[in-house]
C-alpha cells in the first residue's frame, strides 16, 4: 500500500512540476528584467485574481499594489499591462513602431480570414495598404459626411416607430440606439437592398461574444487539442462559414447588378464602401492583389469595431444624463435653441453644439467603450520603465485607469462636462490621459464615423423628445454596472420613457417624415 501511494506522491509531483515548467514564462528563463506583478499560482497564473471582476477594474486595483507597469500571467497568456498616462506615452508614442503589431488568437485568426483584416493584422506592409485604403477611401470625412441622408433616414425610422408607441410606454433604449447604428454601418457598407442585414448583424453580435469571453481553449494556446476536443475550433469556424456565406451572397448580387465601374465618375463619391473596396480591387495599385477574402475581412471589421462602440457611447451619455437631469435639460435647451428654425442641420453645427460636445467627452472618458484598447505585440525588444519587452510579448493599456488616474484628472470618478471646458485635453491620441480611440499608428481609423453617429443621433433624441425614467425609478437607482469583455456596455439595458417635443416638428422643417 505504502508503494503505491509513493508511486502515486510521484507522480502527481511530476505532473505539477512539468505543468509549472510548461507554464513557466519563458522571459523569466531567459534572465529578463520584467517588470513586477501580483504572485502567480501554477497552472492559472493570475486568472483568481481577475474572478468576479471587469478585467479593467481588477488591473487598476492591482496596478495600486503593484505599480503602472506590471507582468501578469492569464495561464499560458504573458502581458504587461500600462496603467499610467506617463507610461501609456512611451508605449504608444517613444516606442510605437516597436510595438505596432497585434498579438493573435484561434478566434481573430479564423474569424477574421487568417487576420488579414485591419484590426488584427501584424504591422507591415499589407496592414499599411489596408490602413490607407480605410483612411482615404473608406472612413475619411468627405466619406463619412456623404453618408449623411443614411443616419438623417434611420433617425425618421425611430420616430415612426415611437410614434407607435401608447403614451409613457417605455422602450429599450439599448436596441433602439444599436439598431440605427448598426443599420447605417450596414447602409454605407452594402447600400440599401442588403437583404441579409439581420442575419448578418447576429453574426456581428456573435463574433463580439466569441473575441470578448474568456475560453479555457484560448487561454492554453500551446495545448491546440483543448480547442478541438472542447468544440471550440469547430465552433468558429461554422461561425466564419455563417459570415462568409452571407458575403459571398452580397458580393454575388453586387456583380450581377452590373459593374460599379458603370457609375460615372462624379457619381461614384456617393457609393457604398463595398463599391469602393471592388473598385479599389479592380483598379489595383496597392502592392498586392485584393482577393474576395480580404474583402470580407475588411467588413467583418468595419461591422465589429464599428457598430457597437457608438451604440454603447450614446446609451452610456442617455445614462448619465437621465441620472443628471439639470444636464440633460442644459443640452436640450442648447440643442433646442440651435435646430430652432434651420432647415438643414450641418456636420458642423453638431459640432458647435458645445455643451453637448462635452458630454460626448465625458462619456468617452469615464465610460471609454474599449476600455483596454486592443493588445499590442512587441516587434522589437524594448524597454519600457526599465523593464524589458521581448519579441512577441503581448502590452495592454488600461485607458480607462489613464482616464480615472487621480494624478491627472480632479474628482476622477465623477462625471463632470465641464471639466473640458478649462482644459485642451482632447480624444484625438496626444493627450495619454484620455485616449478612448487609442493613439498611434494603430489609434482607431474610425474615429470620424463614429463621432458623426454619436453626435447626430444623440442630437435628434435631445431635440424631439423629453426622457424620463419608467417605475417611479430615482435617478441614482439607475444600474452602471459594465458588460465583460472586449467591450464595455451598459450591462442592464437602458429604458426609458420618450415624451414628443411637439414644438420641435414646427421648428424643424428639414424633417422629413417620408424620407
Ligand atoms: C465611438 C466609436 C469608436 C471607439 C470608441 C473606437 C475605439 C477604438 C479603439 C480603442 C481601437 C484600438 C486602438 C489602439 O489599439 O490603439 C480601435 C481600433 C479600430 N477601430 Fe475603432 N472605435 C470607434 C469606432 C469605429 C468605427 C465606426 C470604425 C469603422 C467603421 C472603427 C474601426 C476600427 C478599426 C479598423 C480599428 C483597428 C485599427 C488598427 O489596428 O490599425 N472604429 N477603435
Amino acid at each position: 500500500m505504502d508503494v503505491i501511494i509513493i508511486f502515486f506522491l510521484i507522480i502527481s509531483s511530476l505532473i505539477t512540476f512539468l505543468f509549472i515548467v510548461l507554464n513557466s514564462d519563458p522571459n523569466s528563463r531567459q534572465h529578463l528584467n520584467l517588470p513586477p506583478g501580483p504572485p502567480k499560482l501554477p497552472l492559472i497564473g493570475n486568472l483568481h485574481q481577475l474572478a468576479g471582476a471587469l478585467p479593467h477594474r481588477a488591473f487598476r486595483n492591482l496596478a495600486k499594489n503593484h505599480g503602472p507597469i506590471m507582468h501578469i500571467q492569464l495561464a499560458q497568456i504573458s502581458a504587461i499591462i500600462i496603467s499610467s498616462p506617463r507610461l501609456a506615452k512611451e508605449v504608444l508614442k517613444t516606442h510605437d513602431l516597436a510595438l505596432a503589431s497585434r498579438p493573435t488568437s484561434l478566434a481573430s485568426h479564423i474569424l477574421f480570414y487568417g487576420n488579414t483584416n485591419i484590426a488584427f493584422t501584424p504591422y507591415g506592409d499589407y496592414w499599411r495598404q489596408l490602413r490607407k485604403i480605410c483612411t482615404l477611401q473608406l472612413l475619411g470625412a468627405k466619406k463619412v459626411r456623404s453618408f449623411a441622408a443614411i443616419r438623417q433616414r434611420e433617425f425618421n425610422s425611430f420616430m415612426k416607430f415611437l410614434g407607435m408607441l401608447s403614451d409613457g410606454e417605455p422602450i429599450n433604449v439599448h436596441e433602439k440606439v444599436t439598431e440605427m447604428v448598426n443599420n447605417v454601418v450596414c447602409v454605407s457598407s452594402f447600400g440599401d437592398n442588403c437583404r441579409q442585414r439581420k442575419q448578418l448583424l447576429e453574426i456581428i453580435d456573435r463574433f463580439g461574444r466569441e473575441l470578448s469571453g474568456l475560453y479555457l481553449a484560448d487561454l492554453f494556446p500551446d495545448y491546440e487539442f483543448l480547442s478541438v476536443i472542447l468544440g471550440r475550433k469547430s465552433k468558429l469556424l461554422k461561425l466564419r462559414k455563417n459570415f462568409d456565406e452571407i458575403l459571398d451572397e452580397i458580393l454575388e448580387e453586387r456583380r450581377r447588378r452590373g459593374s460599379y465601374s458603370d457609375f460615372p465618375s462624379d457619381e461614384r463619391e456617393d457609393g457604398d464602401l463595398l463599391e469602393v473596396l471592388l473598385r479599389v480591387k479592380e483598379e489595383g495599385g496597392v502592392g498586392f492583389a485584393i482577393t474576395d477574402d480580404n474583402i470580407k475581412a475588411i467588413f467583418a471589421d468595419i461591422f465589429a469595431a464599428g457598430t457597437d462602440t457608438s451604440s454603447i457611447t450614446i446609451e452610456w451619455a442617455m445614462t448619465e444624463m437621465i441620472r443628471n437631469p439639470t444636464m440633460m435639460k442644459k443640452v436640450q435647451d442648447e440643442v433646442r435653441e440651435a435646430f430652432n428654425g434651420k432647415t438643414m442641420i450641418t456636420e458642423k453645427e453638431l459640432q458647435s453644439l458645445s455643451y453637448m460636445q462635452l458630454v460626448i467627452k465625458e462619456t468617452l472618458r469615464l465610460h471609454p467603450p474599449v476600455p483596454l484598447l486592443l493588445p499590442r505585440e512587441c516587434r522589437e525588444q524594448c524597454k519600457i520603465d526599465g523593464y524589458d519587452i521581448h519579441v512577441k510579448q503581448k502590452v495592454m493599456i488600461n485607458a480607462w485607469a489613464c482616464a480615472t488616474d487621480p494624478e491627472y484628472w480632479e474628482d476622477a470618478e465623477s462625471f463632470k462636462p465641464e471639466r473640458f471646458e478649462k482644459t485642451s485635453v482632447d480624444f484625438m491620441g496626444n493627450d495619454y490621459e484620455f485616449i478612448p480611440f487609442g493613439a498611434g499608428r494603430r489609434m482607431c481609423p474610425g474615429v470620424n464615423f463614429g463621432l458623426r453617429s454619436v453626435e447626430f443621433f444623440l442630437a435628434h433624441m435631445l431635440y424631439f423628445y423629453d426622457w424620463n425614467l419608467h417605475d417611479g425609478l430615482n435617478p441614482t437607482d439607475v444600474d452602471m454596472t459594465e458588460t465583460e469583455g472586449v467591450f464595455a456596455g451598459k450591462k442592464d439595458d437602458l429604458r426609458l420613457i420618450p415624451t414628443f417635443y411637439p414644438k420641435a416638428v414646427d421648428d424643424a422643417p428639414f424633417m422629413n417624415l417620408n424620407m
